[in-house]
């Protein structure tokens, strides 16, 4: 099955956070052809999956817990592999990607986790600055970049905050930055509301649906039954593995 998304108009543009949002003339952002991706011990993460995502377009992958949808998003920033068929992702065959062009290409994509996977020793600045850091960005660049990605999330005044000093929604709201510093024009976000209450959930859902607005093409995989009736955004359900369109 082929799930071809319309592409909503997100004519807005604002400076940064986004910026290297079109830089193909491709249309199509993420594809998957016939994808099926078995782990060693014989479970099926997914099967025959095949998806088309456009650039700037906003998708949400729902469904029941071993659904293959963390499976399904771990194939788009290459931490696993397909067992056969392909994975695209700007124009690149993501499966066949190693080393430093596997590294090049998730420059380009953010990344938010259930869990926040913030550094505990570090300052809400620092952890968003160390992405840059590791990417080799100046120290002036990294300077410049912070504010206006700290304004996005609302987080200007926990800069200097440990996360451990901070709310689940507020530290949900830090590892959102690290994942949009560097401008990818690919975020996807894995669960980003589990562990939110829905005034939390709400929130990261606007930041989300802001960022798409600048050009992002965002792919958020959730549970959550009330995300998706307030986002408003086109749906896909995996089941077992397999693809369907909405519900
Ligand atoms: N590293 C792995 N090794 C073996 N099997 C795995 C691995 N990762 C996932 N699986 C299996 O693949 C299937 C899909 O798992 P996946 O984590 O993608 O589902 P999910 O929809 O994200 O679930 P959840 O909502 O609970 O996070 C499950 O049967 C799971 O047990």
């Amino acid at each position: 099955m082929t799930t071809v998304l319309g592409h909503p108009s997100n004519s807005q543009t604002q400076p940064d956070v986004a910026a290297n949002a079109t830089t193909s003339p491709n249309p199509v952002m993420v594809k998957l052809q016939g994808v099926t991706k078995s782990y060693p011990n014989g479970s099926l993460g997914v099967f025959d999956l095949s998806l088309e995502v456009k650039r700037g377009d906003f998708l949400l992958i729902t469904g029941p817990s071993g659904a293959g949808k963390s499976t399904l998003l771990k194939l788009l920033y290459g931490a696993e592999r397909p067992s056969s068929g392909e994975v695209i992702v700007d124009d690149l065959n993501v499966g066949k990607l190693r080393g430093d062009r596997l590294s090049l290409l998730r420059r380009r994509i953010g990344v938010v986790f259930q869990d926040y996977k913030l550094i505990p020793t570090r300052t809400v600045s620092e952890n968003i600055a160390f992405v840059l850091w590791a990417q080799g960005y100046t120290r002036k660049e990294i300077q410049r970049r912070l504010p206006p990605t700290l304004k996005v999330v609302g987080l200007q005044h926990k800069a200097n905050c440990f996360p451990d000093e901070l709310s689940g929604g507020e530290q949900q709201r830090v590892s959102l930055a690290r994942a949009i510093v560097g401008t990818p024009p690919v975020l996807l976000a894995d669960e980003p509301t589990g562990n939110l209450d829905p005034d939390n959930s709400r929130q990261v859902l606007n930041i989300l649906k802001k960022l798409n607005g600048m050009g992002a093409t965002v792919i958020v995989t959730t549970h959550d039954e009330q995300l998706v009736q307030m986002s408003r955004q086109p749906v896909v359900q995996l089941r077992e593995g397999r693809l369907y369109r909405g519900f």
